[in-house]
């Protein structure tokens, strides 16, 4: 079965189609990138799957459960973590606290210390465990918002655009980290960076004009036409 089953999903904006009949499967596991060239409706899609905004039609399937009109912090109680572009730090805090504080509402109190202090190393935060968020390089930064989505322990991690931003050797840590979770948690990466998808990817779904191109291994997807035409020739 499915850990994520997407079915029939659309959703316009004053009559543009940003996401159109858009169906997907996410195996238990997998590591599922999500790519398409600027516009094409990722943001969109995972907004709706994550509960951040409601889809006009369609429906969304989370382990055999109907979540599509679920909020989003019951969606996390279920399992969904999702890291979105640096919105859910905070500055003036330490980073162990953001930790604990995506912690709090899942865990029990006892465990909550443990759990940071492992989501830290996972993420190669150690170090930086009591500095302020807000004083973290941009790159920590993206990986503290991973260790925050990770110390929920979530079935399914989404990850917007985890490496825009990032210099080679912080990319080069961050693949380090999703294979290292790869087989544990299931992950849906939207991801520009072509060698990321390539390196990181078990299948790729490609998005054109809110409507899915193909899903296909990276190979199949770097070599089909139509995906060239769309997405890999642009700028
Ligand atoms: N809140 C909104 N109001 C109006 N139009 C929107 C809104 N959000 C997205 N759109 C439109 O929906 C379409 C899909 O946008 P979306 O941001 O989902 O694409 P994307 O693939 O994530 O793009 P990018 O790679 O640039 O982030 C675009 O035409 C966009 O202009």
């Amino acid at each position: 079965m499915s850990l994520l089953r997407v079915e029939g999903l659309s959703k316009a904006y004053d009559g543009v189609r940003a996401v159109h009949d858009v169906t997907l499967d996410v195996q238990e596991g997998e590591v599922r990138a999500l790519i398409g060239p600027n516009g094409a409706g990722k943001t969109t899609l995972v907004g709706m799957i994550a509960g951040r905004s409601f889809p006009d039609a369609g429906r969304i399937i989370f382990d055999g459960r109907d979540i599509t009109r679920l909020p989003a912090h019951r969606r996390t109680r279920l399992g969904m973590a999702y890291t979105f572009q640096i919105t859910s730090i905070f500055a003036g805090l330490a980073v162990t606290e953001n930790v604990a504080l995506a912690a709090r509402p899942l865990l029990p109190r006892t465990e909550v210390r443990p759990a940071v202090r492992a989501a830290l190393a996972r993420a190669g935060l150690q170090e930086q465990a009591d500095m302020r968020a807000g004083d973290l390089s941009y790159g920590h930064q993206r990986l503290l918002e991973i260790a925050m989505g990770l110390v929920q322990a979530p079935r399914l991690l989404i990850l917007d655009e985890p490496t825009q931003g990032l210099s080679e050797g912080e990319i080069a840590e961050f693949k380090a980290l999703v294979r290292d979770l790869a087989g544990q948690t299931t992950i849906l990466l939207i991801e520009h960076n072509m060698d990321v998808v390539m390196a990181l990817a078990g299948r790729v779904t490609v998005l054109s004009a809110g409507e899915v191109l193909m899903t296909g291994t990276p190979a199949e997807v770097r070599a089909d036409p139509g995906v060239q035409a769309a997405y890999l020739g642009m700028p």
